[in-house]
């Protein structure tokens, strides 16, 4: 399979003080890759440099031209209905009008078009961001820890949407989360950015889909990477 991102020897650094020290990564064509580390690794700051929304100080990236990026609030634009923000940019007309319905139908809000921002649920403006990232087909999907804001249940259901999502559209992905477990349930690979900003973890996610943690190697995993972020000791099963 063709690879979608190949960064090489990522290095960034503010005020003279390294964040990221030589990072590489790649991911190929609809893969779904989580990001893990502990608070102030690089996560966003890696994820920024793939979206093109920060330039490395040494390195190579090499991104598909259509990336979209969520990030943790839905950051919709107040003044636009709900189909004027899924619809954001693109050309206007008809067959735009007829995508964004679609991707609108895709989230489970097909009933909103008309409806303002202000008065949608914190899920379902993270689901019409959702929207507004996939009707451009996004050959890398960004996700910045973009289920945090939200209530347990509904965290769980926009899992599982974007799992459906991604099934159907497959971009590539990288999802950033503090979240073991949603990395565990969603993605092909789990890497872990560790203090030197560096990769100090990669690996694949042999389960099968739909995910859950009555999997026996859930638990493993789990155990696994709270061990490499530091956060448990290893032996025990609980997710922090
Ligand atoms: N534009 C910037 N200017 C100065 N420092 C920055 C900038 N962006 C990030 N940093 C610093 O880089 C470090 C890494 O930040 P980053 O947001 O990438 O971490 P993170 O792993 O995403 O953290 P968290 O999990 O808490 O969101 C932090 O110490 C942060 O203060």
């Amino acid at each position: 399979m063709s690879v979608a991102v190949r960064a090489g020897g990522i290095r960034r650094e503010f005020g003279g003080r390294s964040v990221l020290g030589g990072v590489d990564l790649q991911i190929r064509r609809g893969e779904f890759v989580a990001l893990l580390g502990a608070s102030g690794s690089g996560k966003t700051t890696l994820l920024r440099l793939l979206a093109g929304l920060d330039r490395p100080d040494a390195g190579e990236v090499l991104v598909p031209r259509a990336r979209t990026v969520v990030f943790q609030e839905p950051r919709l634009v107040p003044s636009l209905r709900v189909l004027g923000n899924v619809a954001l940019g693109l050309p206007r007309g008809a067959a735009t009008r007829a995508t964004a319905l679609a991707a609108l139908a895709e989230v489970g809000l097909a009933g909103h078009a008309r409806a303002w921002p202000a008065t949608l649920s914190g899920g379902e403006a993270q689901r019409v961001a959702l929207a507004r990232a996939l009707v451009r087909e996004p050959g890398l999907l960004l996700l910045d820890e973009p289920f945090a804001a939200l209530d347990a249940l509904t965290r769980l259901r926009m899992q599982d949407l974007v799992a459906d999502l991604v099934a159907r559209h497959r971009p590539a992905v990288l999802l950033v989360t503090h979240d073991v477990d949603e990395a565990i349930r969603l993605a092909d690979r789990v890497v872990v950015l560790g203090g030197g900003g560096r990769l100090v973890l990669d690996e694949p996610v042999a389960l099968a889909r739909p995910r859950d943690d009555a999997d026996p190697g859930f638990p493993v995993l789990r155990r696994r990477l709270l061990a490499e972020l530091g956060v448990a000791p290893a032996g025990r099963d609980s997710a922090a």
